[in-house]
């Protein structure tokens, strides 16, 4: 079963009329998690912010996105609002942007659960405090009483999926969350991704340029180039068979990257994979 069905979504730019990306169709099936991977200006984020319909004022979109069995582009945005957060989640490259730096992360929290389910401060203290443990946020309480730029870029996305944890949306959208960390936090934050997924068997919409974390996390993966979907398979069938070459070339330029590492650092000069 699909959880997510994108049908003939088509962007474009309503002050030039460029189109961004022509024609897209995929599904999210029901707990499996689909990459899109490409390279830089390929229509990656275009296309989650098309779902979450949060693109820019000027860019204009048509075509159908069902959640399950609701058609999110036939909402007001009103139910949209609804949605977003608790059926829909996404989770953005640079967590400090997500928050407004003159807040506590706690009151963010704080309003995004009291605003979607009536909560109180006890019970999303409680609630909080114990996705936050789950996500190895060691100090609940001192996080969520600290403004966004007192915490790391690491901590913040964790917070941000400690969040998911108690929204349980349908379904996780994941906008290159790792991209402005480093290495160690990438990996951190990567594992928390892998255990998000196992708790709670959501589905989820995982957008990166690091093939390495793709291989790790999804199911599926969806190749696009210039806007355009140009291959799409199984995780296994597109790293060992990709049958387009603008994908060969993606996964080449990552075994190239791994020689590179290899010959300068020293090690077996076969890249495993
Ligand atoms: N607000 C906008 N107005 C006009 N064009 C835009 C806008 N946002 C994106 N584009 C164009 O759409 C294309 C796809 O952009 P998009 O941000 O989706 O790429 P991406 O694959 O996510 O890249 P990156 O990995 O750099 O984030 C690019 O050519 C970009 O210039």
């Amino acid at each position: 079963m699909n959880v997510l069905n994108v049908s003939e979504l088509k962007v474009w730019d309503s002050r030039t009329g460029k189109v961004l990306i022509p024609n897209s169709s995929f599904q999210v099936k029901q707990g499996s998690c689909l990459a899109i991977v490409g390279e830089s200006g390929s229509g990656k984020s275009l296309t989650c912010r098309a779902i979450m319909r949060l693109n820019k004022a000027g860019i204009r979109q048509s075509g159908d996105i069902l959640l399950g069995e609701v058609n999110l582009t036939k909402l007001s945005e009103k139910e949209m609002r609804k949605k977003r957060g608790k059926q829909l989640c996404m989770i953005v490259q640079n967590g400090m942007r997500a928050f407004d730096p003159t807040c506590t992360v706690g009151a963010h929290l704080k309003e995004t659960l009291a605003w979607h389910f009536g909560w109180g401060r006890e019970e999303i203290t409680v609630r909080m405090r114990k996705a936050m443990e789950s996500v190895m946020l060691k100090d609940p309480i001192v996080t969520m009483n600290s403004y966004p730029h007192q915490l790391s870029g690491g901590m913040l996305q964790r917070v941000m999926i400690a969040l998911a944890l108690v929204l349980e949306p349908d379904i996780v959208i994941a906008d290159e969350p790792t991209t402005a960390l480093d290495t160690i936090s990438q990996y951190e934050v990567v594992e928390q991704f892998i255990q998000l997924r196992k708790r709670m068997g959501c589905s989820m919409i995982f957008v990166s340029h690091d093939l390495g974390i793709v291989k790790r996390i999804a199911d599926e993966v969806l190749v696009m180039k210039d806007g355009e979907i140009v291959e799409r398979g199984t995780t296994r069938n597109i790293f060992s068979a990709a049958q387009h070459e603008y994908t060969r070339f993606l996964v080449s330029t990552k075994q190239a990257l791994n020689r590179h590492f290899k010959e300068i650092m020293g090690g077996d000069r076969l890249v495993h994979h």
